[in-house]
């Protein structure tokens, strides 16, 4: 899997607060609003578009616009969510699915409870949001998903990644050909025994809508 860590100061900035414990859940949803626009823009880097002339007032221009079937962005529920705002700002257009996964704690496996997804997915560029890249079980059943009915070109946006996540990436879809990236804000240093990111942020989706 091809990954990109977006170094930038505003990005760092933004994680810092989003990491720290006293920050509470407005502002963290803000900054991660924020900063999933920021990655957005490196990972929309590849979008498809194609040539467009417009006339401006004064004579034609010649463009781009976003080429067609529009791409599809799937925010896994639960924590996925907070960073959906913040991607279709960039990509208006864009139509949404939805997939529902929890990660059991004990097992660290990674069930789905939800599926809302075209059927067809041939031909579409698909963004997948989700804060956190742990294990990495989550992240490749919901690629395994979108390859499955045909995506051929599936970026990945998480906030914050872990090497262990990365190797399970690479592991499951190193021969399938098809092209899959990450973008990241961080990648931090390794899980701890209960499979949490180290230093991490926490539960993103706690810490975003609450414990429950
Ligand atoms: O890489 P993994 O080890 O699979 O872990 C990462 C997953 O865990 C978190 O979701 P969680 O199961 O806590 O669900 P939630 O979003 O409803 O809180 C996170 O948002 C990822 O989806
Ligand atoms: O650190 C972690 C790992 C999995 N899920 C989270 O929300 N945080
Ligand atoms: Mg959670």
């Amino acid at each position: 899997m091809e990954t990109l860590v977006v170094d930038h100061p505003l990005v760092a900035h933004k994680l810092t607060t989003l990491r720290d414990v006293r920050t509470d859940s407005p502002t963290f949803r803000r900054l991660a609003d924020e900063l999933v626009t920021l990655l957005a823009y490196e990972a929309t880097r590849d979008v498809r578009v194609v040539d467009a002339t417009v006339d401006t007032p004064v004579a034609p221009a010649h463009g781009v616009r976003l080429a067609r079937p529009v791409p599809l962005v799937v925010p896994i529920l639960r924590a996925g969510l907070g960073m959906l705002d913040g991607m279709t700002r960039l990509l208006p257009t864009a139509e949404v699915g939805f997939l529902g996964m929890i990660r059991d704690e004990s097992t660290l496996k990674a069930q789905t409870y939800a599926t809302r997804l075209p059927e067809d997915l041939s031909g579409r560029q698909c963004y997948v949001l989700d804060p956190m890249l742990a294990t990495g079980g989550t992240l490749a059943a919901a690629v395994q998903f979108l390859f499955d009915r045909g995506a051929d070109d599936v970026t990945a946006i998480c906030l914050l990644a872990a090497p262990e996540g990365i190797a399970h990436m690479d592991a499951a879809f190193q021969g399938s050909g098809k092209p899959l990236r990450l973008v990241t804000a961080a990648l931090d240093e390794r899980l701890n025994e209960q499979g949490y990111i180290m230093p991490g942020l926490g539960d993103a989706g706690d810490r975003l809508y609450g414990v429950v």
